[in-house]
């Protein structure tokens, strides 16, 4: 590979050291003067190196560079420095560069350097030469929507904008409007209607998993009504939004972020924004019908993931813990559903869902051009498919029907509920789990918290799919729609409550719920594409 120019060298002091320091518009080394260690540069494309004394930041992981103050203090090496009183020394002119350090499980930190130089003059141009580096990194964002919500997970997402984030932003010059959210949907319907877009780079959302679906279908629906697009025809084509969404984890599974970045780290997630980075990702439309209900980027489960989730809602407020709590009562309940599964399978020559290749960032499978034009064929000619019969159907008694667009890894589950889905190659993996013992079930939900395979079970199938639909045996009557639409406080709901929950009754529930990224969807017979 042709090492890139140097734009800037010179010896300059790190820790009263002598270093030589270059600077090319690749990366910025350092070294200690008359160590023979590696070579300049090359190393900086493939990341920060630390060998021998010597190290390498590439120039689109430096967050920032600033004149250092006299008497500040330097966080390169964890303490404050001392300032040499003699006005002639020449440790009195320095600089401090921000820069991206890797740490485990896909953490990452954000560093200092202090350099210092025998004169102001030489302190400028370095500090101008790396800022003039930096402006040429377009992909960065400059202006931040950012939405908190304060009572997603636990009810920490503003301190951990405040303390975390927000100087991290500031030191990457990064202008911010940030707004705390107030109710439910604030955030949805103020991108919706109110959010002058035109002003920002992107969004930043801080909460969980349901703030983040807030957030995205506010700009994907602001987006269909801008350009005339009707969200409620099933096989409309949507257009592409052109902002990104940020994520600061604050939530109670934080799946899309664990499963996009790596890790459910704020800090993390601050230096992936600032930098610049992005990740495409697969949104799901679910319709009942010519009705519109929601996108899903992560879950969508029916059964136990369902029955879960409706049961955690009324236990809010024990945060994170109430999936805990609702999972072994659903795990106990042991309720199974009937209905129809149909769906559309993905060409499996390209990647299945038992493949052990797993989707990250630049993921080879999600950049396949081919993908790309096989999803819109699929999706221009569904009639086509069906008369072709390429739809495939399954009947049966589920314990859980789990449609997931990502893997779904988060820290209940650091693989996910399908470990080898891809981001964004226009599929969902459609897991089926029949009817078994509770021993076999539980069995199956320990796999998602260890290295064996989930799927290899016979009750369990995976399918790689572009599309599904499901009805369920029994079909939804008008009062049990009414049912499901109406508040928790009417006395209808309570009877129903009751009998959900005492089988001995003999009115166990025909159909579930689905978990639509952790919000209920109204209706049972869905259509997803
Ligand atoms: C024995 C241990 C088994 C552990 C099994 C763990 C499986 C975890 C799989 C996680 C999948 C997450 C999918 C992401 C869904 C998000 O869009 C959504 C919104 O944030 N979150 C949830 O629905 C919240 C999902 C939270 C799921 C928690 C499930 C807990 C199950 C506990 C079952 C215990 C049985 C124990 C019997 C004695
Ligand atoms: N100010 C607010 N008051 C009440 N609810 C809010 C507010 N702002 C947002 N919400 C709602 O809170 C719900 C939960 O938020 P969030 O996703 O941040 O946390 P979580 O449910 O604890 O985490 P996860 O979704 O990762 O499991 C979202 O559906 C969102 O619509
Ligand atoms: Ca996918």
């Amino acid at each position: 590979m042709e090492r890139p120019p140097r734009l800037l060298c010179s010896e300059l002091r790190l820790q009263g050291r002598v270093c030589e320091v270059s600077l090319s518009g690749a990366a910025l080394c350092w070294r200690e003067a008359g160590q023979s260690g590696r070579r300049w540069g090359s190393a900086g494309v493939y990341g920060p190196l630390k060998a021998a004394g010597s190290h390498c930041v590439p120039v689109c992981e430096i967050i920032a560079v600033q004149e250092t103050e006299e008497d500040s203090p330097s966080t390169d090496v964890g303490k404050w420095q001392k300032v040499p009183q003699n006005p002639s020394s020449s440790n009195q002119h320095s600089f401090t560069v921000s820069y991206v350090e890797r740490t485990l499980k896909h953490r990452w930190r954000c560093s200092e350097v202090t350099l210092h130089c025998t004169d102001r003059k030489l302190c400028l141009q370095w500090v101008q030469a790396i800022r003039e580096q930096l402006a040429l990194l377009t992909i960065r964002p400059k202006r931040l929507l950012v939405y908190i919500n304060p009572y997603g997970g636990k009810q920490r997402g503003k301190r951990i904008y405040e303390q975390k984030v927000a100087p991290i932003f500031s030191r990457a010059s990064i202008s911010t409007d940030v707004i705390v959210t107030e109710r439910a949907n604030h955030a949805r319907d103020h991108l919706k209607t109110e959010a002058d877009l035109k002003k920002y780079d992107g969004v930043v959302c801080v909460g969980g998993d349901g703030m983040f679906s807030e957030i995205m279908h506010g700009l994907i629906s602001r987006t269909q009504c801008d350009a005339g697009v009707d969200q409620n025809r099933p096989d409309e084509e949507l257009i592409s939004c052109g902002l990104r969404i940020g994520i600061i984890p604050a939530g109670s599974t934080d799946c899309i972020c664990y499963a996009t970045v790596g890790s459910n780290d704020p800090v993390t997630s601050a230096l992936h924004i600032i930098v610049g980075d992005s990740q495409p990702m697969d949104v799901c439309s679910v319709h009942h019908h010519d009705t519109f209900l929601r996108y899903s980027v992560s879950l969508l489960g029916y059964g136990f993931y369902g029955d879960m989730l409706t049961d955690s809602e009324r236990k809010r407020w024990m945060g994170p813990a109430r999936y805990d709590i609702s999972g072994v009562k659903t795990f106990l309940s042991h309720r199974y559903y009937e209905g129809t599964i149909s769906f559309l399978p993905a060409d499996g020559t390209v990647s299945t869902p038992r493949d052990k290749i797993q989707c990250r960032s630049g993921c080879n499978i999600c950049q396949m051009p081919s993908l790309v034009e096989s999803t819109y064929k699929a999706e221009d000619s569904i009639s086509e498919a069906e008369t072709k019969d390429t739809w495939q159907v399954i009947r049966g008694k589920f314990l859980a029907i789990n449609a997931a667009c990502m893997s779904c890894a988060c820290p209940r589950s650091p693989k996910g509920l399908s470990p080898s889905a891809h981001l964004a190659d226009g599929t969902a993996d459609l897991i089926l789990v029949r009817k078994c013992s509770r021993i076999d079930f539980l069995r199956h939900l320990l796999r998602h918290t260890n290295k064996d395979d989930q799927f290899d079970h016979p009750f369990v199938e995976v399918y790689r799919v572009r599309q599904f639909r499901f009805t369920p045996r029994y079909q939804e009557t008008d009062s049990e729609l009414e049912l499901r639409e109406v508040g928790a406080g009417s006395s209808k709901h309570f009877f129903t409550q009751i009998c959900r929950e005492h089988p001995a009754c003999g009115c166990t529930p025909t159909q579930s719920s689905w978990n639509c990224d952790g919000e209920i969807l109204p209706h049972a017979a869905i259509q997803v594409r």
